[in-house]
């Protein structure tokens, strides 16, 4: 479903974000990603998305090799990709329900329509009774879930969340990675980028490991 060939990431500044990274994400699967902060994680989620390009190697996603998609393409690919931000990137004068239905109207749906999948969206993560609500009267907690339904507003095969429980204690933490289990568990593909190592762990998935931009480790907990 993901596929890294031998991919490197240079910023123009010449940093060298990631480095020969290459693996293997199939369909169904769900994976984390950590390693220390400036490791590679976001620039990794990032290229998956194409909010930046590779600089050499292959990306494979869902069957499209990423380096030969036009840029009028870029827009349908991310449709089929849920992406859920650090900072969430909410608008704080929208509503919850402007919030998550922004993909949707964009896309171009019906109002009918996206009614019925705003609802549905926010329903999974529990937070159907704050749909005329504006994020900044919710937690921070709150704030990411309506991130999570809003990324998954579009019913998307592939799901990225980039340090999804960053600022949250250790029991919402716990409830966030719970929510996108279940999406997986309905058959979409996961992607975490993580430093919470003792939650991963607890998680038993499989993880990948990132050192300055070098693949470390690639592990599958013990059944
Ligand atoms: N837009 C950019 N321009 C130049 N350098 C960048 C850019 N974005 C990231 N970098 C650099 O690339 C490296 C990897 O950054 P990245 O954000 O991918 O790491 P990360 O593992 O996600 O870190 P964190 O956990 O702190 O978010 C860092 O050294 C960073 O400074």
């Amino acid at each position: 479903m993901i596929t890294f060939n031998q991919v490197s990431k240079r910023y123009p500044e010449g940093h060298q974000a990631l480095n020969q990274v290459s693996f293997n994400i199939k369909r169904g699967e769900m994976v984390f990603l950590t390693g220390h902060s400036g490791a590679g994680k976001t620039t990794l989620l990032r290229l998956i998305a194409l909010i930046e390009r590779n600089t050499s190697g292959q990306i494979v996603v869902n069957g499209q090799n990423l380096s030969r998609l036009s840029t009028e393409y870029i827009p349908y690919l991310r449709r089929r990709i849920g992406m859920t931000f650090q900072e969430h990137r909410l608008l704080f004068d929208r509503t919850v329900f402007d919030n998550v239905a922004l993909p949707l109207v964009i896309a171009g749906y019906r109002h009918q329509e996206i009614r019925r999948r705003v609802r549905a969206a926010l329903d999974k993560v529990g937070l159907l009774n704050k749909e005329k609500s504006y994020p900044i009267t919710l937690s921070g907690g709150q704030q990411q879930r309506v991130g999570i339904a809003r990324a998954v507003v579009n019913k998307p095969p592939i799901l990225l969340a980039d340090e999804p429980t960053g600022n949250l204690d250790p029991n919402l933490a716990k409830e966030i990675m719970n929510l996108f289990l279940q999406f997986n568990q309905v058959g979409v593909t996961v992607l975490i980028a993580s430093h919470a190592l003792g939650l991963i762990k607890s998680m038993g998935h499989r993880t990948l490991i990132l050192q300055q931009g070098n693949l470390i480790g690639d592990t599958y907990p013990r059944r």
